[in-house]
């Protein structure tokens, strides 16, 4: 499998734990997607309207599709976990992020790479980190690790 992806998990609605195991599952069944790597799950302070505690974690993938084709994967098992979007950053059953795709700077209407908002995001880049901390952001030209320590972690502990 060609190309390497990270992909970033959250959910605060229903049995996360399970959510996040049962999506995980179902990205290593599509066709296309190999799981390489998956980090420790994390509780995080939501960001945005006021809402329980996130369960975080991110994901390394390797896959065979093209973004667009991953992207529809990715909102695909979003919907068989019975997402439903009611407003902007607030409570879900399950977000799945196309953070990073090889070093592919992409912006579209349907699809931006890296994803924008990734960078200032500790409950992204604590999971990522302890994943894949030598990636380099292709936008920045920072590392992971780089990132990491930017950002204030201290609404992030391990689950
Ligand atoms: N890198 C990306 N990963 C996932 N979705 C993306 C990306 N870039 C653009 N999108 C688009 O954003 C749409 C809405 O995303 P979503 O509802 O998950 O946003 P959000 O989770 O509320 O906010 P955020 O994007 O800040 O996490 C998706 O349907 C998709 O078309
Ligand atoms: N801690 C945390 N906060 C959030 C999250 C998330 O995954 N974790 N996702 C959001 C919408 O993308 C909005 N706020």
């Amino acid at each position: 499998m060609a190309n390497r992806v990270a992909i970033g998990l959250g959910s605060n609605l229903g049995n996360s734990r399970e959510i996040l195991e049962k999506s995980i599952g179902e990205l290593g069944r599509a066709r296309g997607i190999l799981v390489e790597k998956i980090s420790r799950y994390y509780r995080t302070v939501a960001i945005g309207p006021p809402q329980p505690d996130y369960l975080n974690a991110c994901v390394i993938l390797r896959v065979d599709l093209t973004p667009l084709e991953l992207l529809d994967a990715l909102l695909a098992i979003e919907r068989k976990f019975g997402r439903v979007r009611l407003e902007r950053w607030g409570p879900r059953t399950l977000d799945l992020d196309l953070l990073l795709y090889d070093d592919f700077v992409l912006e579209t209407a349907e699809l931006e790479i890296p994803h924008p908002r990734f960078r200032e995001r500790a409950f992204v880049l604590v999971p990522l980190a302890e994943i894949a901390p030598d990636w380099r952001d292709p936008v920045s030209k920072q590392t992971i690790r780089e990132l990491r320590e930017s950002v204030d972690c201290s609404g992030v502990s391990v689950w």
